[in-house]
């Protein structure tokens, strides 16, 4: 150990399904800025996404904990206990409850396109570092939007981050390597039916080892 507080990465994602360009990103950010761990937390609702598509937690749930099996990845949907719907919301009380860690939280480009339209955004990056996974086909949409106008006078460079370089959050890291294409949207249209594979009983939350209980949803907001 070097001395330093274990640095985890969150993954937030409706994991609707989990699929394996999330495992490969996790495992490509977890080495590339040298996390400990990365959390998965499967969220009870996307504030922006209807939930007409959106399949029951419990098969999101499974499906993510098969994504991550034998990874240094744990699966949770600590939102639900919490009852935060919106990250920033979220991100405030991890930072309370687990104040040994040190977070990054870790998204794709495609969410950075339209991180604008969340909830206190300003407010997430000034919470703790981000570090943006390239996605096929978003380049020019994060490049021209909101929140890249603001967040890119806080872009550190990979190696000033991994080495403790003189930063502080507002960060942002931009991490960049072979673009994994896969989605859920495309694994949805391929197999409307994915969810039915997840009917057996739910595996446990690896956080906060209760069970995931059908039904036990938050209220949308
Ligand atoms: N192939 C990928 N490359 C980079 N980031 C990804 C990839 N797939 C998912 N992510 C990121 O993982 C997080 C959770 O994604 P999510 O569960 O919405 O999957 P998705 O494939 O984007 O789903 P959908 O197609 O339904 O929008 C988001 O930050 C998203 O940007
Ligand atoms: O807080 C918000 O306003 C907000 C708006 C949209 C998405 N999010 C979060 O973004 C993460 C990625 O969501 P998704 O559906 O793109 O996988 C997930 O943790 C959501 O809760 C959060």
């Amino acid at each position: 150990m070097t001395g330093r507080r274990p640095r985890i990465g969150l993954l937030g994602g409706s994991f609707n399904p989990a699929h394996r360009g999330h495992r490969r990103v996790s495992l490509f950010a977890q080495r590339a800025l040298g996390l400990d761990e990365v959390w998965w937390l499967v969220s009870p609702g996307n504030p922006l996404k209807p939930s007409s598509d959106m399949a029951p937690l419990e098969a999101r749930f499974a499906s993510a904990v098969r994504q991550a099996r034998v990874a240094p990845i744990r699966v949770t949907a600590i939102e639900r206990q919490l009852g935060t719907r919106y990250t920033i919301d979220t991100l405030r009380e991890l930072c309370r409850r687990y104040a040994r860690y040190e977070f990054v939280w870790l998204m794709g480009a495609d969410n950075l396109a339209q991180f604008h339209r969340w909830r206190e955004w300003r407010d997430i990056a000034r919470t703790m570092p981000i570090a943006v996974i390239a996605r096929p086909g978003y380049d020019d949409a994060v490049v021209a939007s909101p929140a890249m106008a603001w967040l890119r006078r806080y872009r550190v460079p990979l190696a000033s981050f991994v080495n403790g370089g003189a930063w502080s959050a507002p960060a942002l890291v931009t991490l960049r390597f072979d673009p994994d294409p896969r989605s859920a949207t495309a694994i949805r249209r391929a197999d409307p039916d994915w969810a039915a594979r997840f009917a057996g009983p739910p595996p446990r939350d690896q956080l906060t080892h209760r069970r995931i209980v059908a039904g036990e949803e938050t209220t949308a907001p």
